[in-house]
Formats: C-alpha cells, structure tokens, sequence
C-alpha cells in the first residue's frame, strides 16, 4: 500500500494530516518564515517574544507594565506590532488620527474575545459586554442615571462616606497613638502627627468605592467602611487584596477554559488553583446577593413602591425607566440584572485602584498635600462651611489638577485589547515605512485583526504634553489653560485628550460619578492626615485593571498599597 491509499483508507489519518499541516502553516505564517507583501507583516515588530505567549508576559507580569510598551513605542515608532499567542500578530496603535478613528468608530473594534468573554461569564450580558444595537438600547437607558444632573444629586453620599473612611483611620492612626502612649505617657499627640499607622490603603479605597457604588448605584449600604467582615466586602477582599494576577501558563489554560466551558462548570479539575476557586465561589455568592436585590427592588416597584420615591441611584432610576419604556427600549429582567454586577465591577475598582495610585503620588509630593490643605481650608473658611460640601469641591481647581494628573500619568485601566469586525482603512497621522521600503500613509487591516492600545503611553505623549510628560506634575493643568485640549484626540478622548475614560461610543459612563466620588475622597483625607512613602517597592500589575501590589514574605504578589498616615500637625 502507497502513502496515498494509506490517506484513502483512514480517514483518521487524513484528518491528522491536514491538522498537522494547517498548524504548521499557521506558525511559519505567523513568525514570518513565509516572505509576504502583507503590510500588517512589514510594519515595524518587536519580533516574536515566546513561542506561545507572545509579549504577553513582558506586559502583565512587568512589575511595571509602562516600561515594556514605553520601550516599544520609543523604538518602533506610533504603530507596530507586538506578538500575541502563537505569535499572532498584534498591532499596537498610538498614531492619533488611528486612535481617533478607531474610537469614533467604537463598534468595528470591540474589546477581543479573551476580554469580552471573561465579563459575559462574570458580569453576564450588560453595559461591558453587549455590542451593536444592544449596547447602544442598554446605553440609552442608562445615560439619564449618570447625567451632570444626577451626580450632582449622589455627591452628598461621596462626602458623607468620605468623612466616615477619615473617622475610621483617624481611629486607626488614634488607637496606635494610645499604645505609645501608655508605654511612654505624653507621647500621644506627637504619635498621632509624626508616627501614624501604617495602612494598606487600597484595602479601604476597596471599601469605600464599594460601599459608594453600593448606595450610589444601588441604594444598598454594603457598610465596608464599618465592617470588612460582612458579607459582600468579605467576598471582595477575597477577591481583590488576595494575590495579584499572575500570566502563568497554568493561569492562561484556565482563563481559556473558562471562557470555553458552560457557566455551570464552577471547577475545573486538575486546573483550578486555590485562589481560582475562591474567585469562582466570591462570583457565585455576588450572583446570589444581586440577584436578591434585583427581585427585591422589582417587588417593590411592582407594588407602586417607586411611586412617591426620589432615589435617585442608578438601579432604580433605570428600573423606573425601564417600566415606561416601550417596545424594542425595553431591558429584558436578564439585562438589568446584568448591570447590577456590571456596575459593581466598572464602578469600584477603577475608583479604588484610581485612588490608590493618586495617595501614592500625592505621598511622594508632601508639598503637594500641604497646597492642598491649603486650598480646602481657604474655600472652606470662605464658605462658612462646618464641612466642605459637593458644590465647593467641584471648584477647587487644585484638587482638581491634582486628580487629573493622576489619571493622566496612572490611568486605572491602561490598555485595551479589541479586534476589527471588518475590513478597514485605518488614517494616519503620520506615515509609516515598512520593512520592505514601502511607505504607508494608511494602515489597511482585515477583519479579525487583533490590536492592542497603551492608554498610558498615549497619555504621556511629549508631543501632547511636552518634554515633561512623564513626570507628574499637577501645575501643568494651572499654568496651561490649554492642557488638555490640544492634539488631535479631540472628540475622540472623553475627557481631557487622554484615553483614561476611553471614547467614542463605548467611553466611561461612570466617569462623572468617578470623579466627584475620587475628589471627595482625596479632599476630606487630605484635609485630616499627611500621607507618607513607607519605601516598600510598589508593583503596577494589570489585567484590566492595574493595581498596586507588594510582594509579600512568601515572595507573592499582594494587591496592596501600604501607606503611613499621620494627622495634620496643629499647633
Ligand atoms: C477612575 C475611575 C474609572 C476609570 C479610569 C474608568 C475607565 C473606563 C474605561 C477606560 C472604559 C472603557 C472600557 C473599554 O471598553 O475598553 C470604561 C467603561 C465603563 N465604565 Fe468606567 N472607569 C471608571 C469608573 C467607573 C465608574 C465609577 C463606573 C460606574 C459607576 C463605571 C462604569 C463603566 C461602564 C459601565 C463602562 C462600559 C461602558 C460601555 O461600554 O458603554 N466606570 N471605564
């Protein structure tokens, strides 16, 4: 028998050839052993990383993400590509006039289906995870909810929990001062001004964001800032302050399960690690606790409860919504439940991570925190407020440029990973020469290219914000009335021609509830206790998300920002 008719006999056998031949076409495709006019191809590349992870692993387990896409955008120039699993070719996207494009037109280039896939498991079919005539239905009927108008009516919850987070560590920063006072008695008040406690501070930004987009979004009192140890904060710190995401192989095979396997599969054998367990059993519980409130809420509403009722929190105020929409508007139950988890998710990590980040920056620049303290007292004393309440806060134009430059320099979500839903042609504001002398003044893709954007990179560009783009600098927001407003980002970028709240028609919904919550926060904190470095090397780990994190006694990664806080001197 020849080698044809043994094919012809088997079709196993066949089978595997093709499978064996289709693989290998696909990796000396990718790792360019085939000579191609292809211009993805040609543009300029980082090269081929691992045989399997790419540069994956450069990015998310760097102890700072920034350094690897810095490196690549300073060498390759504003678009390249990078190589992503199996050495697929990834192109990373910093050209403005690109950028801008592929914002506007946020639709053709929806997150990938890695991203996509984890928030339709965890968070199900809301705002983050539906595309098309869905996000923009569910969009429309959530826009009312987080309007100028509405945020203004839920600042109060912001300051009020912000004066609950600063009686809490005051307590913490007093009960430490006792100690040192009862073994030396005397000591308290220079215990309380020149030693402190030393806090981790992500921990209660975790809290307090919780327990903001608990009230804020839901008008359900988590009590994370009084007591850690209920139910829901319970679940999130396990979750959160537990080990930081790591980009094992180990933990690559099983975010690839995940995505693939029904919902139901809750443990993967053989597969799951602890912390993957615990992660699984926290979502489940989350589940359960929405799921109870959302029933709870529609009982209510049903009994002609909303009647007479000013809430103004999103859920009810889309529940409210929702029951006067009418037709193809309407939310189905599933969708509005969906975006109870959502919110959680969007809404408080983001917030924490953000605030976390700006304590840091902030405790690096004590001359910083005194300008500030400074400004809070003046518009406090010109008031004639006991409190600073909501409408100065959104005044204080240093607090203000303070909180800007943080989210410019640390953005909390620092890149997005999406994919083309077409062929397309991509401007650029700047032509790009191949690798076999062709220059592009255009970058035409296929439908399914994947792509990668570094907000933070984009957010640091000299030729936006000068030689000094790195450096985190609040004054450049007061000295250059137009910071922020040049470039050619405008109208794409949300807010201020960075990419931290992204753009288009899938930007930040929440970005005015961040920021009145975040400038609440910062300001009644600052205004109590001086934030001090504790000289512990502070790691930036992303997936989403990029988190602060210390590595512990064990050499693990925690999510962590520890911080020392004192209270203000007085005199
Ligand atoms: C500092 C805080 C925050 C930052 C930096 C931030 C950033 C972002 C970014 C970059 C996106 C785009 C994601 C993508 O498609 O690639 C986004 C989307 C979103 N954010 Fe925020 N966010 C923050 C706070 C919030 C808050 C407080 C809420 C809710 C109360 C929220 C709700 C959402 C939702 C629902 C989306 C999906 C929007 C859509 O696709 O239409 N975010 N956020």
């Amino acid at each position: 028998m020849d080698v044809l008719q043994s094919f012809q006999s088997s079709p196993y056998l066949s089978i595997t050839a093709v499978v064996v031949l289709f693989a290998t076409y696909i990796v000396l495709d990718n790792y360019d052993f085939i000579p191609s006019d292809d211009v993805v191809k040609n543009l300029p590349t980082a090269g081929r990383g691992n045989w399997l992870t790419g540069h994956f692993r450069q990015y998310y387990s760097s102890d700072d993400p920034d350094l690897f896409s810095t490196a690549c955008y300073n060498r390759l120039g504003p678009i390249h590509t990078i190589s992503g699993f199996f050495g697929q070719k990834r192109i990373v996207v910093q050209d403005s006039k690109a950028l801008a494009h592929m914002v506007k037109n946020g639709y053709d280039y929806p997150k990938n289906n890695i991203v996509r896939g984890e928030m339709g498991r965890a968070l199900g079919h809301g705002l983050l995870y539906v595309e098309g005539d869905d996000h923009k239905r569910q969009r429309k009927m959530l826009n009312p909810a987080f309007s100028q108008n509405n945020v203004r009516e839920l600042a109060p919850i912001f300051t009020n929990l912000a004066l609950q987070l600063a009686d809490q560590l005051g307590h913490l920063v007093d009960q430490e001062a006792k100690k040192l006072d009862d073994r030396i008695p005397g000591l308290f008040k220079r215990a309380q001004q020149e030693e402190g406690v030393v806090l981790d501070c992500y921990g209660w930004f975790f809290r307090v964001a919780l327990d903001a987009i608990g009230i804020g979004g839901f008008g359900r009192n988590y009590g994370a800032v009084h007591d850690a140890e209920q139910k829901v904060p319970k679940c999130f710190s396990l979750w959160s302050t537990n080990e930081a995401e790591d980009f094992s192989l180990h933990s690559l095979i099983y975010r690839v399960l995940s995505i693939i396997l029904p919902l139901s599969v809750k443990r993967i054998p053989f597969i799951s690690t602890e912390r993957q367990i615990i992660v699984e059993n926290v979502k489940q519980e989350l589940n359960e606790d929405s799921r109870n409130m959302y029933d709870e809420r529609k009982a209510w509403l049903t009994k002609g409860g909303g009647a007479d009722d000013d809430s103004k929190d999103v859920l009810t105020l889309l529940m409210k919504g929702n029951v006067e929409a009418i037709g193809k508007d309407k939310l189905s139950d599933d969708e509005v439940f969906a975006q109870i988890k959502t919110f959680i998710f969007a809404g408080h990590e983001t917030s924490s991570t953000g605030l976390s980040w700006t304590f840091y920056l902030l405790a690096q620049n004590p001359r910083l925190q005194t300008r500030l303290r400074e400004e809070i007292s003046k518009a406090k004393a010109e008031a004639g407020d006991e409190q600073i309440s909501p409408e100065v806060l959104a005044t204080l134009p240093f607090l203000d440029a303070v909180l800007r430059e943080s989210l410019r320099c640390r953005p909390p979500i620092p890149s997005r990973s999406s994919v083309a839903m077409k062929d397309d042609v991509i401007p650029l504001a700047k032509p790009v020469k191949l690798s076999n002398g062709r220059v592009i003044t255009e970058l035409p893709i296929k439908k399914g290219q994947e792509f990668c954007t570094w907000h933070s990179i984009t957010n640091k560009r000299q030729d936006i914000w000068g030689s000094d783009a790195s450096q985190f600098n609040p004054d450049r927001w007061l000295n250059d009335p137009e910071a922020g407003k040049k470039g050619d980002l405008k109208g794409a970028a949300l807010y201020s021609q960075m990419m931290t709240f992204f753009g288009g028609p899938r930007s930040c919904i929440g970005y005015r509830f961040a920021i009145t919550e975040m400038k609440a926060i910062i300001a009644i904190l600052i205004e109590r206790f001086q934030f001090h470095d504790v000289g512990v090397p502070i790691s930036a780990r992303t997936f989403i998300v990029m988190r602060p994190a210390v590595e512990g006694e064990n050499g693990k990664l925690t999510n962590q920002m520890p911080l020392r806080i004192t209270r203000v001197k007085t005199d």
